[in-house]
């Protein structure tokens, strides 16, 4: 079977999906989502001309010396509902978000005056037009104040929660169902027969779906029979999931229950791709619009094709970027790959004078879990490469973050 350059694969993956149907979400609970219209402001901001400090609103020209001492009017505090009027020749105590009240058109903080009462004294001539924050000059009832397709970040809450509407329209986030398959694998806790395992792909795979920005509905286990790996699909899609993630079962074995299930049908391609890890791999649509991603069960190879293949489709059916957060490092200490496969290298990045530097981190065993704890990022290698050398600039992704 012809290999498939990684770049080719993933296109095809996420060219099969498509955002999900939108649909209204609280403004205080789409963090993270993709609006899928643009919001538009109900109302201005400010709302009203308000002060921006605390003080005395007056009309300028009424305070033309050092010295000036003016009757206080009232006292108009944050959230004054009134209709405040400044007669000429007074002033009214004002607090910083107070409503400016009509016919002032300055105020001076109180810092600069003896901050009475009854009657205040001011220390300098006021100069019009300070401190006063006006109605609109933020943002206008009626303007788009973020676009169609912003992913909503912690900057955007204000203005959307200010901006008057309770909910937004966004793309939900993809709901993600976690299969392993394997007859030798049992839960944590669970006493192990000799040549049994704990299956740490599903955790691991529930967790990357979860750092990845998604949300995980259901983690399943099947065993290595067809009938078996079809009940595990069919209980994840009745946990409403929008897309499912099996690992296992998908190279030249005996017992390779994904092929098993479904090869021969049409719904899931089985390919090879020129990557080390992750060579195995299948996908594809099942049932009623349902991306099925077969990843290979060595661990490390099912979590290197999260990141390159299966995160890059889900955000796309998220409304987000296909894009992998790709950063240029330098190497600092080099290694061999085996030319003909991109190699996906586990790597420990630092900070140096010259910006990122990148070290092998573990072996390139597609099994060797302790090493992959200890790497902090993914290095692509290419395929055409033999030996990484210290002083080479190589690409990076983090997995601290979300890989895009
Ligand atoms: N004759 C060949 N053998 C293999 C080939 C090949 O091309 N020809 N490819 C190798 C590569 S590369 C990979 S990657 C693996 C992929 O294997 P499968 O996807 O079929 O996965 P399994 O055989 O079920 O398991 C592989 C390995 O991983 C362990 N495993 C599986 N699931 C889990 C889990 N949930 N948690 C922990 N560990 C798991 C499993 O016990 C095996 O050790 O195939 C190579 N073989
Ligand atoms: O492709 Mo396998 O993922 O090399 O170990």
């Amino acid at each position: 079977m012809e290999l498939l350059a990684p770049s080719d694969y993933s296109a095809r993956l996420t060219e099969a999906v498509a955002a999900l149907p939108a649909v209204d979400v609280a403004v205080t609970d789409c963090l993270g989502l993709v609006l899928a219209e643009p919001v538009i402001a109900r109302a201005s901001l400010p709302g009203f001309d308000n002060s921006a400090m605390d003080g005395y609103a007056v009309r300028a020209q009424d305070v033309p010396d050092a010295g000036t001492v003016l009757p206080v009017a009232g006292v108009v505090p944050a959230g004054d509902t009134r209709r405040n009027r400044l007669e000429p020749g007074t002033a009214w105590q004002i607090m910083t978000g107070a409503p400016v009240p009509d016919g002032a058109d300055t105020v001076v903080q109180v810092e600069l005056t003896d901050g009475g009462t009854d009657e205040v004294r001011f220390e300098r001539a006021a100069e019009p037009g300070v401190s006063i924050r006006r109605a609109g000059e933020d943002v206008s009832a009626g303007d788009e104040v973020l676009a169609a397709g912003t992913r909503i970040a912690a900057r955007h809450v204000p203005v959307l929660v200010a901006a008057g509407s309770a909910t937004v329209r966004v793309i939900p986030r993809p709901k993600v169902a976690v299969i392993s398959t394997g007859d030798e694998l049992r839960s944590v806790g669970d006493e192990l027969a000799y040549g049994q395992i704990i299956d740490t792909n599903a955790p691991m795979l529930a967790a990357l779906a979860r750092q990845a920005g998604f949300e995980v509905v259901h983690i399943g286990r099947s065993g290595d029979t067809a009938e078996a790996v079809l009940a595990a699909v069919e209980q994840a899609s009745d946990a409403g999931a929008d897309a499912i993630i099996t690992t296992g079962g998908v190279s030249a074995g005996a017992f390779e229950p994904l092929k098993a299930a479904f090869e021969g049908g049409s719904e899931i391609t089985f390919s090879k791709v020129a990557m080390q890890p992750g060579k195995p791999q299948g996908f594809g649509i099942i049932g009623d619009r349902m991306p099925l991603f077969a990843l290979p069960g060595n661990p490390v190879s099912s979590l290197v094709s999260f990141v390159m293949f299966v995160a890059p489709a889900l955000r796309t059916m998220a409304g987000r970027t296909t894009d992998i957060a790709w950063l240029s490092a330098r190497v600092t200490k080099g290694w061999r790959t085996s030319p003909g496969r991109a190699q996906i290298a586990r790597v420990r990045l630092s900070q140096n004078d010259h910006g990122l530097g990148v070290a092998p981190s573990g072996g390139p065993g597609s099994h060797l879990m302790g090493g992959l704890a200890h790497a902090d990022a993914l290095a692509w290698i290419d395929a055409s490469v033999d030996e990484v050398t210290a002083g080479d600039e190589v690409r990076v992704v983090s997995l601290e973050g979300e890989f895009a």
